[in-house]
């Protein structure tokens, strides 16, 4: 097989399916550290005080530099100038810095100490969770930016071949990452005689080792590089700044942006609370409100690699996004209607989003590079997880304040 990869990187599965296995890695544990204290609300408000706007500020966090430094977007531009290999490194950093902040904050810091601030009139915030936060936002810009960064190597190695199958894998390493951080994090806690911050150094040391795999991919993809060259075939189409106007001129593009916005924003948030959800609505005993919840990630594991090898095969994108959509709206309905309230119907209810939350994304990411050529590709993904952050960033700030105001838990 090695032969293989050596004689034609262009033209060999397996080495296209290995490039994909390594970034997907690296996904898998940026997306673990993401939710890592998702489950661990409890301990924050037993052992910190946090209360239910705390935790929603903190979470409003992931948006704060990406949304209003732009640094999403800078991100997308930097991958379409200096290339995945270098954006990918660099990520990762970003990433490591960040979570590096928020260990030392939850790790460390006195949860009884506030700071006083201006901003729109005079705050008083723990320190803690200010710190929790900005070290959360730092992370978010090289989890976002690795994300997009997956998805144009993915693209550069797959299209024309098993394009949306491929990216509906990529997919799936993520919902992994997701339902670890689901699963684990209580029970490392509780094993460390109830640290909250062990489960972060836990995904800290995951994410050095996915860094590990993304360097094998660098290695492959230079070779694809070099291979290219003695064909002839370099890319030689450039980006350029004022591309960016092209992309806002293409209509599809700001309908896949849109419902991306409104689908993620219902979906994600769902998953930071859905705990709490579980709990106070549907009755679940403590230990096993994670299990609910974690049926999200496990159903879209198998569901988002088929769908997607379903859209290579057959086409109809736009009928699957309409569907996933659909499904959604059912299934909000039956979580706030107040007399369906049995754990079973929050089995079923979540198994329905589990569909929906594979078929939009199995059939939106492949549909970018149908409408946008590889050379804008960055900075296309970067303005839709953009838009996207701005309801990533807000609906959880929105939950934390309602709860707070209208929940049962105490603050
Ligand atoms: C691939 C895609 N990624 C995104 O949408 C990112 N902007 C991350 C958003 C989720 C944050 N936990 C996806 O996850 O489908």
């Amino acid at each position: 097989m090695v032969e293989k990869i050596q004689r034609k990187m262009s033209e060999s599965r397996s080495a296209r399916w290995i490039v994909l296995l390594m970034v997907s890695l690296t996904m898998m544990c940026g997306y673990f550290l993401t939710d890592v204290l998702a489950p661990l609300k409890g301990l924050l408000i037993e052992l910190f005080h946090w209360d239910n706007t705390d935790f929603g500020l903190f979470n409003s966090g992931y948006g704060w530099f990406n949304i209003f430094l732009l640094m999403l977007i800078f991100g997308g531009m930097v991958l379409d100038k200096l290339g995945a290999r270098f954006t990918g490194v660099l990520s990762v950093g970003v990433m490591l810095v960040g979570i590096g902040i928020k260990y030392y904050a939850i790790g460390f810091m006195d949860p009884s100490r506030t700071v006083d601030f201006w901003f729109f009139g005079a705050q008083t915030l723990k320190a803690q969770v200010l710190a929790a936060s900005l070290g959360y936002a730092l992370f978010a810009v090289g989890y976002e930016t690795i994300g997009i960064t997956a998805n144009k190597i993915v693209v550069r190695w797959f299209k024309g071949r098993e394009l949306a199958f491929a990216l509906g894998m990529n997919v799936a390493f993520a919902r992994m990452g997701t339902f670890l951080a689901l699963a684990l994090p209580l029970p490392i806690a509780k094993a460390f005689g109830n640290s909250v911050s062990t489960p972060i150094l836990f995904g800290m040391i995951l994410l050095l080792l996915g860094f590990l795999t993304f360097l094998v991919y660098i290695v492959m993809d230079r070779r694809l590089d070099s291979e290219r060259a003695q064909e002839g075939l370099a890319d030689d189409e450039r980006f350029r700044f004022r591309d960016i106007f092209s992309i806002f001129r293409i209509r599809a593009f700001w309908y896949i942006a849109l419902l991306c916005l409104l689908f993620y924003a219902a979906v994600h948030p769902f998953v930071k609370f859905a705990v709490d959800l579980v709990v106070q609505k549907f009755g679940v005993a403590g230990e096993y409100s994670g299990l609910i919840p974690s049926l999200l990630p496990v159903g879209t594991l198998v569901l988002t690699p088929l769908f997607g090898s379903i859209y290579d095969r057959r086409g109809k994108g736009a009928s699957m996004m309409i569907w996933g959509a659909l499904m959604l709206v059912f299934v909000y309905a039956g979580f706030a209607i107040p007399w369906v309230d049995h754990w079973a119907a929050a089995v079923v209810l979540v198994i329905i989003l589990g569909v929906a939350f594979s078929l939009v994304p199995s059939a939106m990411w492949p549909s970018v590079p149908k409408i946008i050529p590889e050379h804008e590709l960055g900075t296309a993904y970067a303005l839709i997880f953009w838009v996207q952050n701005w309801g990533l960033a807000g609906v959880p700030l929105l939950i934390g304040w309602a709860l707070d105001k209208w929940g049962t838990l105490p603050p």
